[in-house]
């Protein structure tokens, strides 16, 4: 395989560079699917905010945090029962999958977490607008309406949003030893249309694995490029709606979370996702018709199957068993996976 790198990309001036940005955009997705972002307006208060949000989140007591467990469509919180197909076994991790839609009872209390609601949809709304910038690009590239996947992804006021922002907090390994087939996130493709990650500095882990095909193709190839935690700059990525939607050009690639080296800083990672997904009635289909149609609901059922995050009550039977990994106990040699 050709060595492949992800490029960090400004978007200064983001009007008047427009084409030469959606060329770098459409260089680094059709290659490594990765990509950094810089210069995208975001201010770095508001990064550092929507950590100190997660933390406080994250910092609930388990039972707290089950009122609103993972309902097996994609909200909600979970712990530990992530199972990857690729690794078998569950990440050791915890979750909380925040949507603009159909969140009855999955929002945290106003007792348990004051204002958690409003700053979470403030971030995510902030978010989204980013992102539009980056999907007119790959749209306009595409030879498709600038809009496409604005419509296909941005509510217009109907509650058919399947758009998603994960916090995700990975535990302070301090002292532990773990088995080598575990990881903090096995490696996966994404099933989102556009990702866009955010990692503190120092909270390392992050790999790509350049050099997938096509959507449908598991195969791994063995090269991993780390992506450094840098403050302010944005990790995006190309998930398998839009490398199904772009008949393959652009590449939803692998990539995973490993683990510290036990010379290595032990301590806590948090991260924060923002998957921007097709609504549910909205058709995938590439202009080339290379793969059937199916609708964006139906690609996420599919995925969540496969992640085996698609059955409530396992999820959440694995979320509160205090056998398998926690910040304060030992994990066994290997972990049992949830049925789903
Ligand atoms: O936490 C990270 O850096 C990666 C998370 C990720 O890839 C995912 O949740 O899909
Ligand atoms: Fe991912």
């Amino acid at each position: 395989m050709t060595a492949m790198n992800v490029p960090c990309i400004s978007l200064r001036d983001f009007d008047d560079r427009r084409l030469e940005i959606t060329s770098e955009l459409m260089k680094a997705s059709s290659q490594a699917g990765f990509f950094t972002i810089k210069d995208h307006g975001i201010p770095l208060e508001q990064i550092r905010a929507a950590f100190a949000l997660s933390e406080s989140f994250f910092a609930l007591p388990d039972h707290i945090k089950a009122k609103t467990s993972h309902n097996g469509k994609n909200m909600g919180w979970e712990k530990n029962a992530q199972i990857r197909p690729s690794t078998g076994t569950a990440d050791l991790k915890e979750s909380m999958v925040l949507q603009f839609a159909r969140m009855e009872g999955m929002w945290p209390c106003e007792d348990d977490l004051p204002g958690f609601r409003q700053q979470a949809e403030a971030f995510m709304f902030a978010m989204q607008r980013l992102s539009i910038k980056i999907m007119e690009c790959f749209a306009d590239a595409l030879g498709l309406p600038a809009d496409t996947f604005t419509e296909a992804t941005v509510d217009p006021g109907v509650g058919d949003s399947q758009t998603a922002c994960r916090l995700l907090h990975y535990y302070d390994l301090g002292g532990k030893t773990y088995d080598p087939d575990q990881w903090r996130c096995g490696a996966h493709a994404d099933f989102s249309l556009l990702g866009l990650l955010f990692q503190r500095p120092g909270e390392f882990g992050l790999e790509v694995c350049p050099g997938r095909e096509v959507v449908g193709d598991h195969g791994l190839g063995n090269v991993w490029i780390p992506i450094e935690a840098k403050e302010g700059h944005i990790v995006c990525n190309i998930g398998d709606q839009l490398m199904r939607w772009s008949d393959d050009r652009l590449k939803s690639t692998f990539h995973r979370v490993r683990l510290p080296r036990p010379d290595e800083k032990q301590g806590p990672r948090y991260s924060i996702a923002f998957f921007n997904q097709a609504r549910s009635n909205t058709i995938i289909q590439g202009p080339d018709r290379k793969y059937p149609p199916i609708t964006g609901q139906d690609f996420i059922l599919n995925a969540m199957r496969r992640d085996k995050l698609g059955n409530a009550k396992d999820v959440k039977a694995a979320s509160l068993n205090s056998n398998i990994a926690t910040e304060s106990g030992v994990p066994p040699a290997r972990l049992v996976p949830v049925v789903g």
